[in-house]
């Protein structure tokens, strides 16, 4: 138990929100001095307007190594920064991370390395945010920690301060038995998010398969309900899980989308295109498993059988860096490329590219007026946590405009049913399903813009944010959560069965599944 009395001479808080990523980055400037800059993906976009409404402290690295800062405050929010050194950021973010948990965790999509070294510094680096966490919570505090980079935290934390409240939440897929299997510290990570109150997830899928692996392999006691929800006994108290897809600040992005200053930016930017009669546009980080490629290697058939006019549909796609020192980042960045000058030397013409591309990040309102621009979005990644992408375009066609075409594997499938879902794997598929969203009918764009709308004005970030600590909450007073009272587990299975990757399966996986009626989900758990 950490004594507190230390302390005295720093703000304690109590709601601390601890993420890899703080809400900026360090940046340097090119005359040599620094500056900070809004932090790249969707952990921050959704968090940031939560702990604003909260007033927290967040905890996290400025994103660059090095660097010892001090607790601040940056544009109203309370900051405090954790170092970490050049090795580290090696070992625990390129590496561990990076290298090893995004690949496993996405369905392996490229091959995960298992490196001890890599492993030792994650679990260092773990350390240090649990104490940068204990350091910043008011007695009582309420701790949120958030991702895959941060599996170890809750249980670090829980040591030190045993006081807190602690809930963990993972912004990325959660695998089945058989991929989480291949982790040489499988049980290290569970037992690390087993050191929260509550453990959520986006989807019903991954809080099933987490509770599976609490039970066959760790062979603990575990209860589940529907939808995901579920209880694991460890140690003594009982884990909650749970499924919470997260969401965005949408009267926000309406807002914006319908300021005078957004749509005037969104006329001049179809201008700029040479007003065109079609944009499609594509927003991601530039990572292999959001499915750019896929897509490029869509519109240029389509380009190459005429099915596109080069002359009246353009393509604009945003790639923000990303990971740059891994390896299959700058790989996937060199074939990307490639695609994009193979489909402009074949249909651009001198001053009018077919594809606008940027390997750069694009400020919010500039975004939110391509989002505003654009036709037809496209979102079609093999695997995905979420996709807060697909849900920005949405709130910004508040009046029923534009289309969705949307990747089956990502999180927010499971929200926006009215968009236009596609398999990504399924090339043609793809194609037919980008010329029937260009070629629907007004009345047919309004109804499912009309539904995917209503969808994300309810379940916007703050009731997101609201449900988990509500449940979090009524964990730590032992109790049901808020309005699942009357919810009380389907089976209750202590497990002493030798643990077996291959036992038959009760999880859900991308992979091999065949379409049912109703439309088919990736990730719905099994019933
Ligand atoms: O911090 P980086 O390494 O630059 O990566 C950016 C973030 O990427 C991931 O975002 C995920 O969270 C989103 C919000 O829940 C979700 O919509 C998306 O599907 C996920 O990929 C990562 O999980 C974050 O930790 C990173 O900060
Ligand atoms: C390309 C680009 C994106 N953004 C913002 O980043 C996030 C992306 O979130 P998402 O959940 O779709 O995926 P990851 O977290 O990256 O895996 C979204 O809020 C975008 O608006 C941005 O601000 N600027 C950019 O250039």
């Amino acid at each position: 138990m950490m004594d507190l009395s230390d302390q005295r001479s720093t703000v304690l808080s109590d709601f601390v929100v601890v993420a890899n990523r703080l809400p900026v980055d360090l940046v340097k400037r090119s005359d040599g001095t620094t500056t900070w800059r809004r932090s790249p993906g969707g952990l921050v976009t959704a968090l940031e307007p939560v702990l604003r409404r909260r007033n927290g402290c967040w905890v996290g690295w400025p994103g660059v190594p090095d660097r010892d800062v001090d607790p601040f405050v940056h544009d109203g929010l309370r900051v405090r920064p954790v170092r970490l050194d050049a090795p580290e950021v090696e070992g625990f973010y390129e590496g561990f991370s990076n290298s090893t948990l995004w690949p496993l965790y996405h369905d392996v999509v490229v091959k995960p390395t298992f490196d001890r070294r890599w492993w030792a510094v994650y679990r260092d680096v773990n350390r240090r945010f649990a104490h940068a966490a204990a350091s910043a919570a008011a007695p009582g505090a309420t701790v949120w920690v958030h991702d895959y980079q941060l599996q170890l935290v809750p249980q670090m934390l829980r040591e030190l301060r045993p006081d807190v409240t602690i809930g963990f939440f993972l912004h990325i897929p959660f695998p089945p038995v058989e991929l989480f299997a291949q982790l040489p510290w499988r049980r290290n990570i569970m037992e690390g998010m087993l050191g929260a109150d509550l453990v959520g997830f986006h989807l019903p899928g991954g809080a099933q398969n987490f509770v599976v692996l609490a039970r066959r392999m760790l062979g603990l006691e575990t209860a589940q309900a529907g939808a995901g929800r579920g209880e694991v006994r460890h140690e003594g108290r009982t884990v909650r899980v749970g499924a919470f897809p997260i969401s965005i600040d949408t009267a926000d992005m309406v807002e914006r989308a319908r300021s005078e200053s957004v749509r005037r930016r969104a006329q001049e930017i179809r201008d700029d295109l040479g007003n065109p009669d079609h944009i499609l546009l594509g927003v991601d980080r530039l990572d292999y498993t959001k499915g750019i490629d896929l897509r490029l290697d869509a519109v240029r058939e389509l380009y190459d059988e005429g099915r596109l006019d080069p002359s009246r549909t353009v393509v604009v796609q945003l790639a923000t860096p990303s990971r740059e020192q891994v390896e299959q980042y700058a790989l996937m960045r060199n074939s990307i490329e490639t695609q994009v000058g193979r489909i402009n030397g074949d249909h651009g013409q001198l001053g009018h590219p077919t594809v606008h591309y940027l390997y750069q990040p694009v400020d919010r309102d500039e975004l939110i007026a391509l989002y505003v621009a654009a036709d037809v979005m496209l979102v079609t990644p093999l695997r995905d946590g979420m996709n807060l992408v697909a849900k920005e375009y949405v709130a910004c066609h508040p009046a029923h405009d534009g289309a969705l075409v949307l990747s089956e594997f990502t999180g927010a499938a499971s929200e926006l049913r009215q968009a236009y879902l596609v398999n990504p794997h399924d090339l043609d598929l793809v194609k037919d399903t980008i010329v029937a969203a260009l070629e629907q009918s007004a009345e047919e764009r309004r109804t499912r813009m009309a539904k995917l709308h209503t969808q994300v004005t309810t379940n916007d970030v703050h009731r997101w944010a609201q449900t988990f600590l509500d449940t979090l909450a009524a964990t730590s007073e032992q109790a049901p959560p808020r309005g699942h009272e009357d919810a009380p587990p389907a089976w209750r299975i202590p497990s002493t069965a030798p643990f077996s990757p291959n036992e038959s399966r009760l999880d859900v996986t991308a992979a091999g599944r065949l379409p049912t009626a109703p439309p088919y989900e990736p990730d719905r758990a099994p019933s």
